[in-house]
């Protein structure tokens, strides 16, 4: 297992340009399934999340090029419905292939997906989506078959504003028999930026980024090659890397942002005293003065603070004077890190969903180790803000979702290196 070797104490300098979005790119890749022509894709991130489901898809049957950040899958050759277990089982994302195989084949046989331990995760929205959308469904030794003679549109009212169960429903409705309207749907950027890529295939989606989407379904005749297509920038990314420069009192510019994408964590970045200022694609964070605590920080579904966020700002806010107060609203157990800074000398007190901080004069090198993938960014986080040295183990959950962390943070001055 691989680990990060940090040095802290020096200030996150220079210019970076932001990774395409992972939780965009992976929902898209999916949806590749669905026209049974060829997709390029740009902007896709090179991350370990991205490499699972490239080879679910090449495993599926269908043919892929990369380029880089630029994907070219043709899964005209496509011929199983089956999504092999162990790949299945690497990543919550995988869950997502249930839509368009059910879209393009009409049956799908797939186990639960894997993925982070934040929380139990359950799938029931997008089961019970399914099922209004005329799917039977059966479980039998952990595996999940399900089959529909042909899907019917319908009218979904989402429990919770998931996010996965709104990308799966669109990926499956897309191709069913008249209307599917989600209510209560997810408004992330990401639900957005899967409309668009199935429009541009030829669906009929709209409403996505508010509450109720509708869906005209269509049949795979009248879907097309995707041309080109580039992916958003990743606003999850973005905000890992402010908060770094934050967390070392430094001074960075990110290019390639959605102002708009990031507004909930700049919010809060200024409440805590953080300079920022903003011009197109690029945003720019600088600290003059001592920070603030932050007396509630709420996370919550788009356009609320965002739960990926969460172990960073925790980080941040251990080496700012005064209480903090995180609540985690969307996930059961995500405080895993808190225990790990702890370790670092930070002062967290646990109470259910509610993390209480106070603020120390200086975290403390230490060996700690990262338990999913924004805990592992965390922890560095708090490694470079930290006197001394830092390991930080379990590289592999931090490089599911980040590309070149360690290289990105080397080239804006931070003192850190990857051992095997
Ligand atoms: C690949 C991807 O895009 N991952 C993101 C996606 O995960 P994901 O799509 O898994 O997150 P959801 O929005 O579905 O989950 C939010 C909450 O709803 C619960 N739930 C979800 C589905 C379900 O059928 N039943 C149920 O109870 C979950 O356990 C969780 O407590 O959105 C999360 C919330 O913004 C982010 O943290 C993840 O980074
Ligand atoms: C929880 C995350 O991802 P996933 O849903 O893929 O586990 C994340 O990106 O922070």
């Amino acid at each position: 297992m691989g680990a990060y070797v940090i040095t802290g104490g020096l200030k996150l300098t220079g210019r970076l340009r932001v990774q395409g979005s992972k939780n965009a790119s992976l929902p898209i890749l999916a949806a590749t399934l669905l026209n049974s022509q060829k997709s390029c894709i740009k902007n896709v991130p090179e991350i370990k999340d991205v490499q699972v489901m490239l080879s679910i898809l090449t495993m599926l049957g269908a043919k892929i090029t990369q380029n880089g950040n630029e994907v070219t899958i043709d899964t005209s050759t496509v011929n199983t419905w089956e999504v092999p277990e162990q790949l299945m089982r690497k990543m919550r994302s995988s869950i997502v292939l249930m839509g368009p195989l059910l879209g393009r084949f009409g049956r799908v046989k797939v186990s639960y997906p894997g993925g982070c331990e934040i929380g139990p995760r359950p799938i029931d929205l997008h089961l019970k989506g399914f099922a209004a959308l005329g799917v039977k469904m059966r479980e039998s030794y952990g595996f999940i078959y399900a089959e529909a003679e042909k899907l019917k549109g319908a009218n979904i009212h989402l429990d919770f504003p998931s996010v996965g169960a709104t990308e799966n429903l669109m990926l499956a409705a897309v191709l069913a028999e008249g209307r599917t309207v989600i209510r209560n749907a997810a408004k992330e950027p990401e639900i957005v930026d899967l409309q668009n890529f199935l429009n541009k295939m030829g669906c009929r989606v709209k409403g996505a980024g508010t509450d109720t989407i509708k869906i005209e379904g269509c049949s795979i005749a009248d879907l097309k090659p995707v041309e080109e297509y580039t992916v958003i920038p990743d606003r999850i990314a973005a905000g890992t890397y402010l908060v770094a420069a934050a967390a070392t009192r430094g001074n960075i510019v990110l290019e390639n942002v959605i102002r708009e994408h990031i507004e909930p964590i700049l919010a809060k970045l200024r409440e805590m005293g953080c300079r920022i200022r903003s011009e197109d694609d690029k945003v720019e964070l600088w600290v003059e003065a001592p920070l603030r605590a932050l007396d509630s920080l709420r996370t919550l579904p788009y356009p609320g603070f965002p739960t990926d966020v969460q172990a960073p700002m925790m980080a941040l806010l251990t080496t700012v004077d005064g209480t903090s107060i995180i609540t985690e609203t969307v996930f059961e157990n995500r405080f895993k890190h808190a225990e790990e800074l702890r370790r670092m000398g930070a002062n967290i007190k646990i109470n259910g969903n509610t993390a209480i901080i106070k603020g120390v004069k200086k975290l403390t090198g230490a060996i700690v180790e990262a338990k999913d993938l924004r805990a592992g960014a965390g922890l560095v986080i708090a490694g470079l803000a930290a006197d001394g040295k830092t390991i930080v183990e379990g590289t592999s959950y931090i490089e599911r979702g980040y590309e070149r962390f360690d290289d990105n943070l080397r080239a804006l001055g931070a003192k850190i290196e990857k051992i095997e």
